[in-house]
């Protein structure tokens, strides 16, 4: 059986298309939540308007994990440590699959790194690629990549993941995987605030291309392959985040271009990611731009106008 921690809209999205395969347990933390999500057999907080399938069980109950033999762990990227701190033992020798996006404030550390930090013999993958939520519990197509430094568990969790509508291809450069996913929602929070701000498709395009030349930078200097990041979870999720207001990293990003307020209540990785990111960028002597210029938005140190000035302005050089 695979269990699902977090009853987000991705962890619900992902139970929903599993439960093509066989039973799937949804973990939430709130009972309340559980219980509301058994009444009306729909995630009306976090993923409005799909039902969910009779093979999902949704539980408050960590008891469920002891028949689990894979568990995607579907929490924000800043949340990761804070509940592997408590729940983290009971994963003990299982797969764990890292199902967020980002880079942890404070360590630079990687999901799958926090795991193996707190589970013991872990098994540690990650879930990522171009897809959103409602994409993939409406049973749209969608193809992810699933990374594992295990050449035979990733073969059995590759197995296992693919769905009829999700298409898995498989890689054992988890921290190509990794960082493609975390950066990208960087880049999409430049990218929307400079369609929030009017700047046009041409300046989104710019971004979009020399973000990818930051975070290939970044990856590199970390040790992930560079077709990792010309594949699904690098490129082909810079594409989806950047160019879709269905991204909530854009549309923060969009609104801070057009000097909008955001609801706080929404899951951002990318904003963390940027000053997790320029934490440890310093330390490895790297230069990226883009996420300066992101953090200064997003703490509001910068407007739109200042930020573009700043890219600019640089010294010219070769591409
Ligand atoms: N929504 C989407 O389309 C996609 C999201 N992702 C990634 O999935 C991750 C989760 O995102 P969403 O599900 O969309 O976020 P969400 O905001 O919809 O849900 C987050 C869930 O995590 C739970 N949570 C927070 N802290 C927790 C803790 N300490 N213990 C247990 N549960 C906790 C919350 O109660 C909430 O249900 C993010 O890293 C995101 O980048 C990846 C692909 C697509
Ligand atoms: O990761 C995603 C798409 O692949 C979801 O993006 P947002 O978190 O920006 O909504």
């Amino acid at each position: 059986m695979i269990a699902v921690i977090g009853a987000g809209a991705f962890g619900t999205a992902l139970s929903i298309s599993l439960a093509r395969n066989g039973p799937v347990v949804l973990w939430a933390r709130d009972a309340e939540h559980v219980e509301e999500m058994q009444a009306t057999q729909e995630n009306a907080r976090r993923l409005p308007d799909v039902a969910l399938p009779q093979a999902v069980t949704v539980s408050s109950d960590l008891t469920c994990l002891a028949e689990a033999d894979i568990v995607l762990v579907s929490v924000p990227a800043q949340k990761l440590r804070a509940f592997l701190e408590t729940h983290g033992p009971k994963l003990a020798g299982k797969p764990v699959v890292a199902c967020c996006k980002g880079m942890e404030r404070g360590t630079g550390l990687r999901p799958t790194q926090v795991i193996s930090e707190h589970v013991a013999d872990a098994v540690p993958a990650m879930l990522t690629g171009p897809s959103f939520a409602h994409d993939i519990a409406r049973g749209l197509p969608t193809a992810l990549t699933l990374a594992c430094g295990s050449e035979r568990i990733g073969e059995q969790l590759q197995a296992r993941l693919t769905t009829p509508n999700i298409r898995l291809y498989r890689t054992t450069d988890v921290i190509g995987a990794e960082l493609g996913g975390a950066l990208k929602n960087v880049i999409a929070i430049a990218c929307g605030a400079a369609i929030g701000a009017g700047l046009g498709e041409s300046a989104r395009a710019a971004l979009m291309t020399r973000g990818f030349a930051e975070l290939v930078k970044v990856a590199e200097a970390y040790g992930a392959k560079a077709e990792t990041l010309a594949g699904l979870s690098g490129f082909g999720d810079l594409v989806l985040t950047c160019t879709s207001a269905q991204s909530r990293n854009f549309r923060f990003g969009q609104s801070i271009g057009a000097g909008e307020t955001f609801d706080s209540g929404v899951t951002v990785e990318g904003a963390a990611t940027a000053e997790a990111l320029a934490e440890i960028a310093q330390d490895a002597g790297l230069d990226l731009p883009i996420t300066r210029v992101v953090i200064g938005l997003v703490r509001d140190e910068l407007n739109v106008r200042e930020a573009m000035d700043m890219l600019l302005q640089r010294p010219l050089k070769e591409e």
